[in-house]
């Protein structure tokens, strides 16, 4: 079992609604189950900024897949939630972001792990702290919440639920979704 970090975001549509059902298909596929997730954040949009605000949330992943199959199933929950791609950093109803997958670094065309913009990212890095503070950015040395303390825009990036779980849930498939 290799432990992995999902970044969350959308800005189209019921967003609420699209965060949760990307979390209960993704612990729906085989060999992905959702262990713990942060609380939800509006966030301010970043590089195309003349679009709605986004929610943004992580979560961490019990995951049995390769990582190409982690993503691969990733796609899946995309495609399933209707997303349309269409412009580069523009809105859509669900993007799903492989972050970080054990401590492995994977630079390949379709896969690059740890996400190449997550350390300047405040809507990652601040629902990521929530579950992986003290979790170490391969190659980096350095930790998500040591990132996070740097991070610029953070003003930009505010919780609007209490309703994540950073406690670990095992009893029971899906426990952790709220
Ligand atoms: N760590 C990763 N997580 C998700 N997709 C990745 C990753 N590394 C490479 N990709 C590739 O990127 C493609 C997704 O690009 P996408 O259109 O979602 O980018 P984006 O979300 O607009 O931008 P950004 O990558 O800056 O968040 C996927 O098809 C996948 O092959
Ligand atoms: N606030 C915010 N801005 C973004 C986001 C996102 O999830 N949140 N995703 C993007 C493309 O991945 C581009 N800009």
């Amino acid at each position: 079992m290799t432990r992995a970090f999902i970044g969350l975001g959308t800005n189209l549509g019921e967003r609420t609604a699209n965060l949760k059902e990307a979390l209960t298909r993704l612990d729906r596929q085989e060999g992905i189950r959702v262990v713990r997730v942060s609380r939800i954040y509006e966030t301010k949009p970043v590089g195309l900024l003349e679009q709605p605000d986004f929610l943004n949330r992580c979560a961490e992943v019990e995951t049995s897949l390769s990582p190409a199959e982690l993503l691969a199933a990733m796609l899946r929950v995309e495609r399933d939630l209707h997303r349309v791609r269409t412009i580069r950093w523009g809105p859509r109803t669900i993007d799903l972001d492989l972050l970080l997958m054990g401590d492995q670094v994977i630079r390949e065309p379709s896969l690059t792990v740890p996400h190449p913009r997550m350390t300047e990212r405040a809507f990652v890095l601040i629902p990521l702290k929530e579950i992986a503070s003290d979790v170490v950015i391969p190659p980096t040395g350095r930790t998500v919440g040591q990132w996070a303390e740097e991070v610029p825009d953070r003003d930009h990036v505010r919780p609007i639920s209490c309703d994540g779980q950073t406690e670990k849930n095992d009893s029971r498939r899906g426990g952790v979704i709220p």
